[in-house]
């Protein structure tokens, strides 16, 4: 059984982990073929559980720490990242790390809250004020906390399935800190893009190096794949993408791979999430960076992705939304998408079943449970779906 294991501060836990029972997703993301499709969804740790992240002590933990608080506590942050795996054991095939993308602005200087969408207080509004960012960030000195809580969750898994480390996209980091937040047109993001077109690209490098630093230590730390989530890369037009976002996800994949390989750390996958990004060109030049993965929203057909981009294994992408709209619903958006996926009758190859997006918080768990049964069922080698 999967379970949080006792925590020592002084006493920091090693790095030799249980062995692996389920490499099913490892597998796929090399693009091999499976016995069936590996399930999970993104956003899975949290939000849309009952208590939402921890059913005993949520309450209270909730009603003395903040979000980012719980994102720095190493106990809470695994307890919380093995909640679902617990619940759906034997269902899900991967674990990801309980944290935030904002927690790299954090690491550059800046105040970010979350109450309860992320807010920054004080947001770069000119280049200018790009001196408030810390010269050199030592991202063991600011984002320590987050190794702490991976080593832990990777004994607290117990080998039972791998554990998913992650970071923001530099492209959608930067819209935040411009923004101070969300926004419907990133037009103080994009006005930086358009008018300082060299400064935003320093700084969007700037983004880049300190997510190589974070993604290497994470690996060090035990995360066994990686995924940088990209989720405004499709408000830019194709053309926007390839200049501004693209370059600083090129830079992670070259350095993060060649660090790996310096400090003789395991060569894990790599998993691109560019939300949106699904013009042909910019699907092609996302492959040509080099991820492992590219995932997929639910506005794109797989097979066109595979002309787009051949040769990469791929992760997706039901509509989120399906799963508020009953069984049957689910039951066939599982099937078609099976169906899409699976070249003829062939068993799953290169394929991570998941969400298109983020699961939100008002689903049904026991939706969610028949989701992941629904993928084992039809997903399943011999199985025409
Ligand atoms: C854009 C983005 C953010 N954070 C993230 C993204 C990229 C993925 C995406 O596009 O959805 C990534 C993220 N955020 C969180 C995780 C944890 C791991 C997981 O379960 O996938 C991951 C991978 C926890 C979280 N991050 C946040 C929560 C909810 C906080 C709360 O309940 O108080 C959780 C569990 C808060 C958050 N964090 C962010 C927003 C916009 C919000 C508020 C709205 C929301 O609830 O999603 C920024």
């Amino acid at each position: 059984m999967v379970e949080s294991p006792d925590w020592n501060p002084e006493q920091p836990l090693g790095k030799f982990f249980p062995p692996m029972r389920n490499d099913l997703i490892l597998r796929a993301a090399r693009g091999e073929e499976t016995e069936r499709a590996p399930v999970w969804v993104m956003r899975q740790a949290g939000r849309y559980l009952p208590g939402k992240y921890c059913p005993h002590k949520f309450r209270a933990v909730r009603a003395e720490h903040d979000f980012f608080e719980i994102c720095r506590t190493p106990s809470l942050a695994c307890e919380i990242t093995l909640q679902p795996i617990r619940r759906y054991l034997g269902l899900v095939d991967a674990a990801i790390i309980f944290s935030d993308i904002l927690v790299v602005p954090q690491a550059m200087g800046m105040e970010v809250l979350m109450n309860p969408a992320p807010f920054f207080p004080a947001p770069l509004n000119t280049p200018a004020d790009i001196v408030r960012l810390r010269e050199h960030v030592d991202v063991h000195k600011e984002l320590g906390y987050v190794f702490a809580a991976i080593t832990r969750t990777r004994h607290g898994l117990r080998g039972e399935v791998p554990l998913i480390g992650f970071c923001g996209a530099p492209w959608t980091l930067f819209s935040y800190m411009i923004e101070g937040g969300g926004s419907k047109t990133l037009q103080k993001a994009k006005t930086w893009l358009f008018k300082y077109p060299q400064e935003s690209k320093a700084l969007l490098a700037r983004i880049a190096d300190i997510c190589v630093d974070f993604l290497v230590g994470q690996v060090d730390a035990g995360a066994q794949l990686l995924q940088v989530f990209d989720s405004w890369a499709g408000e830019l037009s194709p053309h926007d993408f390839t200049e501004f976002a693209l370059p600083p996800l090129q830079h992670i994949v070259i350095s993060v791979r060649a660090r790996l390989a310096e400090n003789h750390l395991p060569a894990v996958p790599l998993i691109l999430f560019a939300k949106g990004a699904n013009a042909p060109s910019s699907l092609a030049t996302a492959a040509a960076t080099g991820f492992d993965v590219l995932g997929l929203d639910w506005c794109v057909v797989p097979e066109d992705v595979r002309t787009a981009a051949p040769r990469r294994a791929l992760q997706g992408n039901l509509d989120p939304t399906r799963l508020y709209g009953g069984r049957e619903a689910i039951e066939n958006g599982v099937r078609h998408m099976c169906a899409a996926f699976r070249v003829g009758g062939r068993p799953p190859k290169g394929w991570i079943a998941n969400l298109g997006h983020g699961i939100t918080p008002g689903v049904d768990p026991d939706d969610l449970k028949w989701f992941f049964e629904c993928v084992h069922k039809y997903s399943a080698s011999g199985v025409m779906p």
